[in-house]
């Protein structure tokens, strides 16, 4: 069974990522690279803090893992040459662990609270109060004895980050002044990344080798930096060590990583449904037995990139590849092959929904 963690194309980021990625974090929004709007958004409501003297509102950050969240929430207590206190959601059990975090804050602190959708309940309706009254109240004692003791608390800043925007309860979203969502990048500020990697880790990049390492890193800074140094090492032991486009790809092509950032998971998904189920429709387990995976695998570790790429669609019917798809093995579409839009429009398939069988008969081809 394939893990994520296991896989150099993983937006997650794996215990070799978190040493490496200290050092490449960019220190302030200038040398944040892209997020256009959340920069400007951002830097207007601290501008706006600064010139009053004051804390600047609360931030929630969402988007997906390895877009800069945890580099954003930095960025901000730097801006404001404040401390920053990081905290997740799932380190706050009890409603206590927030109470002695945010009692020991010192005045204009930043407190990042990653994974703020994976908090506990009593601790998130304690942060409500805490978010808009800087106060708390500590219970003391148990049943009719128990008391409320209020807890003045200083000015903070709270910077929230979740890949789930859409769990947050309402009342808590509604208490972010400022929400900035993160978007996956494009190539060219991907070049940019690599770029500014490189010369931080002295590795001669030039720029077409940038771009077929951007091209390959699914639109996120952390799998381009994690690319970046499997490169450096393919380059060291077996070239001079620069990277050229010719080098990046080599080094890549022994990773598995192809030129649109699947890996062998992804294309051994497209291949199976594709070849043995003529395009699909196919249902989940069928596919995931067909790849010799668990069907979680299949679902949730290959598919959203397939389906984000417009690659595979999930239907009612269970899943199919589109048209892109087959061109991207190398193969021609059947005439009625999916356009790919589908994807995007299409209901997701559930567990055991669906055929488990395509509609179309299987031209099987077996080699
Ligand atoms: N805009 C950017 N410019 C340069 N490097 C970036 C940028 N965004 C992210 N990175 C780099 O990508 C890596 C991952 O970023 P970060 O840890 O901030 O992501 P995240 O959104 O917090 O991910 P997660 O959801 O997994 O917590 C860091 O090493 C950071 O240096
Ligand atoms: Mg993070």
């Amino acid at each position: 069974m394939t893990h994520d963690g296991d896989r150099l194309v993983t937006a997650e980021a794996d215990g070799d990522d978190q040493a490496v990625e200290a050092a490449l974090r960019p220190r302030s929004l200038d040398e944040f690279i892209g997020q256009e709007r959340v920069r400007e958004q951002l830097s207007l409501v601290l501008h706006a803090a600064r010139a009053r003297g004051g804390t600047p509102d609360h931030v929630l950050l969402s988007g997906p893992p390895g877009l800069g969240k945890t580099t954003l929430s930095m960025i901000i207590a730097a801006e404001m040459g404040v401390p920053i206190r990081i905290t997740s959601g799932p380190a706050i059990q009890h409603a206590g662990d927030l109470a002695a975090i945010l009692s020991s804050l010192s005045e204009g602190e930043v407190l990042f609270l990653d994974e703020i959708h994976r908090m506990s309940r009593p601790a998130e309706e304690m942060l409500y109060m805490a978010m808009e009254d800087f106060r708390v109240d500590i219970i003391v004692g148990k049943g009719p004895g128990a008391t409320a003791i209020p807890l003045e608390l200083p000015p903070f800043t709270l910077v929230g980050a979740t890949t789930r925007a859409g769990l947050l309860p309402p009342p808590l979203r509604d208490r972010f002044g400022f929400t900035g969502h993160m978007d996956f990048y494009g190539p060219a500020e991907l070049e940019r990344v690599i770029h500014r990697s490189a010369r931080l880790l002295d590795v001669p990049v030039d720029d077409d080798g940038a771009l077929e390492i951007a091209g390959r890193s699914r639109g996120t800074p952390r799998i381009a930096n994690r690319l970046l140094r499997r490169v450096r090492d393919y380059a060291q032991v077996r070239a001079d060590g620069r990277v050229s486009r010719e080098i990046a790809s080599l080094a890549l092509d022994v990773y598995e990583v192809d030129a649109s950032g699947l890996d062998r998971l992804d294309r051994s998904v497209l291949h199976a449904l594709v070849t043995l189920f003529g395009g699909g429709p196919v249902g989940l387990s069928t596919l995931a037995v067909a790849v010799g995976e668990e069907t979680e695998t299949v679902e949730e570790v290959a598919e959203p990139f397939l389906v984000r790429s417009g690659l595979l669609a999930r239907t009612p019917r269970g899943r199919v590849a589109t048209a892109a798809a087959w061109k991207h093995l190398g193969l021609v579409p059947p005439q009625n092959a999916a356009s790919g839009q589908s994807g995007r429009t299409g209901q997701p398939g559930l567990f055991g929904i669906g055929p488990e069988h395509g509609g179309n008969p299987a031209p099987s081809a077996n080699e």
